[in-house]
């Protein structure tokens, strides 16, 4: 596992002010679309493009292109699905799959209720989109539906990792796949409800409120 974590002051502003509790929800989610894009050209670093040839007003020239088939892109539902628009304005032409995965609040255990993604995803780039990787759970098995479709390039980003989360996705993954986080910031640890510490709370409730 490769882990990259952002170092942008514009980043560390606008995740601060995400992180403090007297942010309301609709200034939460537009800090969440513009974090997004700005991990997301970290992200895309190693998007596979190919040479294309191009005429400009003046003269013919060798371009790029982003190469088929298009990457796939994963918001984890219900807090990914903040970070969808920020990421398909990068990569317009990617498709969407989806993941509904809600952790157990007593067990911390990932369950899954919804996927809906393509069955195969072999030659595909994708990203998967959660903005918080805590006991690591939720993100492996998101990445254990990938693989066994096929994938074996994946990015994983996010806004928030704990050291203990990144352990886990690390031990679960090893050097099996190509597998890339791209997170804002890696926080000190987790509490007892495994929630991240100093964290932002439940992304999932500041975005869209308590269901
Ligand atoms: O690393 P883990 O310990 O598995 O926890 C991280 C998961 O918890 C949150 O989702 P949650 O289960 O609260 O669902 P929600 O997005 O619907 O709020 C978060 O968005 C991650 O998906
Ligand atoms: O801190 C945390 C941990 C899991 N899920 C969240 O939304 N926040
Ligand atoms: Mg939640």
């Amino acid at each position: 596992m490769r882990l990259h974590v952002t170092d942008h002051p514009l980043v560390a502003h606008k995740l601060s002010v995400l992180r403090d509790e007297s942010t309301p929800s609709p200034i939460f989610r537009l800090l969440v679309d513009e974090l997004v894009t700005l991990l997301a050209y970290e992200a895309t670093r190693d998007v596979r493009t190919e040479p294309k040839e191009i005429r400009t007003p003046v003269t013919t020239t060798t371009g790029v292109k982003l190469s088929d088939p298009s990457p796939i892109v994963i918001p984890i539902l219900r807090a990914g699905l903040g970070m969808l628009d920020g990421m398909t304005r990068l990569l317009p032409t990617a498709e969407v799959g989806f993941l509904g995965l809600q952790r157990d609040e007593e067990t911390f255990e990932a369950v899954t209720y919804a996927n809906r993604l393509p069955d195969d995803l072999t030659d595909r780039q994708v990203f998967l989109l959660d903005p918080m990787l805590a006991t690591g759970g939720t993100l492996v098995a998101a990445i254990d539906y990938v693989l066994e479709r096929g994938a074996h390039d994946v990015t994983a980003v996010c806004l928030l990792a704990a050291p203990e989360g990144l352990q886990v996705v690390q031990d679960a993954i090893g050097d099996r796949v190509d597998v890339q986080v791209v997170v804002a910031a890696v926080d000190e640890r987790l509490n007892d409800k495994k929630y991240i510490v100093p964290g932002l709370g439940d992304a999932g409730d500041r975005l869209y409120g308590v269901v």
